[in-house]
């Protein structure tokens, strides 16, 4: 009987998600036994500095790839969205397992609707995609960083000056924290980060016997939304915390990408959308037609600010 070891992060949300993997895996009845190893990464370090300004989402993720590379850990469990565009060699996705809802969502203190927020009231994100088309469906509205895992988001809006936060739906479901929920933003407008909603299960290449395993709890839609997704993210070089959003539909094998990238402010958003059979050119062409429209411009001034 093989023992499979599994690397988390030691958040509520990671470890959740990780049992989660563990008991649909053990539900297959075959001869694997798991054990989870917690592993604390930089982004989890340095909960109190912006993330977009300290290295973006690769800081999740760094450190459990080194130990499934020296086989510290077999498999590990990720948010898709926090995965970045490129892994190392020798690793991979072994099965992206069913998506949840793939939409953000508002909690605000007196259960008060998007619209129905005062003129400036403070809503609390870090994340400059969330932030972008905030901006541009609320202009009047002040945007504040607020970082933290999300039972740490939800203590400081209760504690401090915002008047609404907003999360990813996918988060709070896991964890079943969606009785918070004050509104589901529609995808028209919060565009949802690329692979929101689903996750990423990483393991090594050469694993043939782990890589069958997975394949048992791979979800083919999800696993081509996010390969177009991800192909968009990649094309666009979307390494750390930046303004782009992606989400595709995929309905009888066909692909419906819809990609975006804005200005952190909002002033200019960037949004089209494409269908295809192949979710990796489609992910490709559909960045290729915002960098027609100016993309690249607009990520080289979010990275030159980030770096000064
Ligand atoms: N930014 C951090 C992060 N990474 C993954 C999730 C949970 C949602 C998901 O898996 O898509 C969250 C919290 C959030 O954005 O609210």
């Amino acid at each position: 009987m093989r023992k499979i070891v599994v690397g988390s992060r030691q958040s509520a949300l990671a470890l959740t998600q990780t049992n989660w993997v563990i008991e649909r895996l053990k539900s297959f009845g075959l001869p694997f036994e798991f054990e989870v190893k917690k592993i604390v990464t930089k982004g989890d370090r340095i909960l109190d500095v912006t993330l977009s300004k300290v290295g973006g989402k690769g800081l999740f993720v760094k450190e459990i790839e080194q130990a499934l590379l020296s086989g510290e850990i077999d498999m590990a469990v990720h948010s898709m969205k926090d995965m970045p565009a490129m892994l190392p060699p020798g690793l991979m996705i072994g099965c992206v397992p069913k998506r949840v809802d793939v939409r953000d969502v508002l909690i605000s203190k007196d259960n008060q609707p998007l619209d129905k927020l005062p003129s400036g009231a403070i809503v609390g994100t870090s994340s400059l995609r969330r932030a972008a088309q905030l901006k541009a469906f609320r202009p009047d509205l002040v945007i504040e960083p607020i970082r933290g895992n999300i039972d740490t988001r939800m203590r400081k809006l209760k504690e401090e000056s915002f008047s609404a936060i907003i999360l990813a739906a996918a988060g709070l479901e896991r964890m079943q924290w969606n009785g918070n929920i004050t509104e589901f933003l529609p995808v028209d407008i919060s565009l949802p980060a690329v692979g929101q909603g689903a996750l990423a299960i990483e393991c090594r290449e050469n694993d043939a016997e782990l890589l069958a395993l997975l394949d048992k709890l791979n979800d083919k839609d999800t696993a081509l939304a996010v390969k177009a997704e991800r192909a968009f993210l990649r094309t666009l070089e979307g390494g750390c915390q930046v303004p782009i959003a992606a989400y595709a539909n995929v309905a009888d094998d066909r692909v419906s990408l819809t990609g975006l990238v804005a200005e952190p402010d909002g002033g200019t958003i960037l949004k089209e959308k494409m269908e295809s059979e192949d979710p990796e050119a489609l992910g490709v062409n559909l960045a290729y037609k915002l960098k027609e429209q100016g993309a690249d411009e607009i990520l080289e001034k979010v990275y030159k600010d980030n770096q000064a």
